[in-house]
């Protein structure tokens, strides 16, 4: 089931309106979520995380929504976030903090502990459990990051632009830990890059300057590529005519 915004208007502080009238599914499977630098993604994705709340309109999952206190730890407990930077716990090793991100949850202490191993096993760091998170590499930080959102067992994974600042090695095995979770886990991940596009990502959302300006499945976000693409090329000739495009006003 889709995580739904629906009419969302949101602004930081005094700042001018990022999101106005925001309607977008974030639809169950694996989904890249594209769109360049400001166009909104992060915001987009705190919104559809509850982690940010819309001055006007609604984020709802499975009849929860974020606006509603009394159904904001379920829905938290359902949809996990992952901000755009993963900060260690200063001299926590990789369990102890994927344990106490399941204890915050709401997880008594001797069930996080064992699930943090579970979860760190799924994301292929359990050899690093017992390792300070300071003391791992950026890229092995943000897989502590996904043990984090997967301790407690969530369905939905909002992940904001996991694999920024990877190479294209550390980029390929994350797409593959993420590939190999629970096909009951549905992913989202925000990125800016077309690398992170591949057969295994089901849908394409394609936002600029606040505004959806596409959104469907992976084949017919490659057919907006310019006739004649080399199929190595395709995604990014694609997303260069999508981001381009005026924005929408659908609802969906
Ligand atoms: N905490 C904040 N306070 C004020 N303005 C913000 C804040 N976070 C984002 N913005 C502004 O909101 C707009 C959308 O930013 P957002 O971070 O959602 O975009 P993004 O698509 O995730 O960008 P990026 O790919 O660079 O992370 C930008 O104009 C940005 O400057």
């Amino acid at each position: 089931m889709p995580i739904v915004l629906e009419s969302c208007d949101f602004a930081y502080k005094r700042r001018r309106p990022v999101l106005k009238r925001f309607t977008c599914e974030l639809p169950p499977g694996r989904t890249v979520f594209l769109g360049p630098n400001g166009a909104g993604k992060s915001t987009v994705l705190g919104l559809a995380a509850s982690a940010l709340l819309p001055r006007a309109g609604a984020v709802t999952y499975d009849g929860l929504r974020t606006s509603a206190r009394a159904d904001r730890d379920g829905f938290r407990r359902r949809v996990a976030w992952l901000p755009q930077h993963v900060r260690p716990v200063p001299g926590l090793t990789a369990r102890e903090q994927v344990a106490y991100a399941g204890w915050l949850k709401g997880m008594p202490r001797p069930v996080a502990w064992r699930e943090a191993l579970r979860a760190l096993r799924l994301v292929e760091l359990a050899d690093s459990a017992e390792t300070r998170v300071g003391e791992l590499s950026g890229g092995q930080q943000r897989r502590v990051g996904v043990a984090q959102s997967l301790v407690h067992g969530a369905e939905v994974l909002l992940l904001d632009e996991p694999t920024a600042g990877m190479d294209p090695r550390q980029r390929a095995v994350f797409h593959e830990i993420l590939a190999g979770l629970p096909s009951s886990v549905h992913v989202v991940l925000s990125t800016h890059d077309t690398a992170d596009l591949d057969g295994r990502y089901h849908h394409v959302l394609v936002l600029n300057s606040g505004q959806l300006t596409f959104r469907g499945t992976s084949e017919a976000f490659l057919a907006h590529a310019e006739p004649g693409t080399a199929p190595g090329r395709a995604a990014d000739s694609a997303y260069q005519r999508l981001a381009e495009r005026e924005g929408t006003a659908w609802t969906v």
